[in-house]
């Protein structure tokens, strides 16, 4: 799976692949791709007969840094009180606030790293992590060093996004922007540490406008980060058209993205991050126009949105499923979705998503007899191994001798 940039639109359905290949590794790169063993010689060797082989997966949308959970909510999405009721309430986001704000760094980096296990042994070996569970300085800065430090110490490749902006906190209630403006505050410290490369908002009903969000990413632009945008998620706010307008690198959600928005998203190049997880978990009839965007010429990525509230899954391979039969994408839209594409939404399309000589081996051996089977056999993982920057880091957990 080779690619010079993103696929868009109709190139998502290009999927190149070879049968009966062989795969060569050293020193944690693609050494060799052939046909052949002829005249290879290799200390180890993994016999794939069989098997699909594929570039470690990218999740582009995680909330992976976080302390609490939020299973008590179930019951109320049970009554069918929506997202944004049990937000004004001061659940939702604000009830993970509170619990990432009395944990420790400590502890919030031991949480994070076993959810990172875990979207591992997933086959995804590179992943994007939000801040946006503190809403004050002292805490945003907590989340965004515990992913810097999963960075540095964790076979998972991370790319750090500050979300700030993901919530108004009780203490500023009254005056949104004052809130605003001390986040902002925070991207000269952000900037200097190196603490993210992407700044994030959610504009959404009871949150943040587009006017908002607008003055909010325009700062940040200028600051030198990249930009996304929680976008048109639950009302059509017009985050869509906000996110071309200011050239993000991705505009995420999109499930009530207008056509002007899609139109502007293949325009301007803005990668579209589908998360048709959340919108399943949310109860959701409506999915993302994934159809559409692709026929507009829209490039589209998958991402799980692993969250406490609105997406409590690591398993992107479920993702797949919710795609393939709730966004009516092809097999070989998904893999694109998942690999190459994904890879560009976080600016990693030159280090991870593909599978080519001379790339990082970060490379997924499925028990799978072809790329169809992923979607097709969903709730399990069916990750036979998963190498990372050429070691193996997972293995499938066979049935424990009795
Ligand atoms: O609910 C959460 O914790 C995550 C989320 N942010 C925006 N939509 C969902
Ligand atoms: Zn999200």
């Amino acid at each position: 799976m080779e690619s010079d940039g993103p696929r868009a639109g109709k190139d998502m359905q290009q999927l190149p692949m070879l049968e009966e290949a062989v795969v060569g590794i050293k020193d944690g790169k693609v050494t060799y791709i052939g046909e052949t063993t002829e005249g290879i010689q290799a200390d180890d060797i993994i016999d794939c007969q069989g098997k699909l082989v594929t570039p470690g997966l990218v999740d582009p949308h995680t909330h992976v840094v976080f302390g609490g959970s939020r299973e008590h909510e179930m019951a109320l999405k049970q009554q069918g009180v929506p997202y944004l009721e049990i937000l004004k309430q001061g659940g939702g986001i604000l009830s993970t606030v509170e619990q990432t704000r009395v944990a420790s760094e400590d502890h919030l980096f031991e949480k994070a790293s076993f959810h990172l296990d875990r979207m591992l042994s997933y086959g995804v070996t590179t992943v994007e992590a939000k801040s946006g569970y503190g809403l004050d300085v002292e805490t945003e800065v907590k989340q965004l060093k515990v992913a810097k430090r999963l960075q540095e110490s964790h076979a998972m490749d991370l790319v750090s996004t500050f979300l700030g902006a993901h919530a108004i906190p009780h203490e500023f209630k009254e005056d949104p922007q004052a809130f605003l403006d001390e986040m902002l505050g925070m991207l000269d410290l952000i900037k200097l540490e190196e603490l993210a490369e992407f700044v994030d908002i959610f504009t959404e009903t009871g949150v943040f406008t587009v006017e908002q969000s607008r003055d909010f990413l325009s700062k940040a632009k200028e600051k030198g980060f990249g930009l996304k945008i929680h976008a048109d998620e639950i009302d059509p706010l017009g985050g869509t058209e906000l996110a071309a307008d200011l050239g993000a690198i991705s505009a995420d959600h999109l499930v009530g993205a207008s056509d002007e928005g899609i139109k502007k998203l293949a325009q301007s190049g803005t990668i579209a991050v589908l998360l048709p997880g959340t919108t399943f978990y949310l109860g959701k009839e409506t999915f993302a126009r994934a159809r559409k965007m692709i026929d507009e010429g829209v490039t589209v990525a998958l991402a799980t949105d692993f969250n406490p509230g609105s997406c409590p899954t690591e398993n992107i391979q479920l993702i797949m499923t919710f795609a393939a039969l709730r966004l009516k994408m092809t097999p070989e839209e998904i893999w694109n979705a998942m690999t190459v594409n994904a890879s560009y939404a976080i600016g990693r399309g030159e280090q991870a998503g593909q599978l080519a000589v001379g790339r990082k081996a970060d490379v997924v051996i499925w028990d799978a007899p072809n790329y169809f089977y992923l979607p097709y056999h969903y709730g399990v993982n069916h990750v036979n191994t998963v190498i990372k920057n050429g070691l193996i880091v997972s293995k499938r957990r066979d049935i424990v001798d009795t």
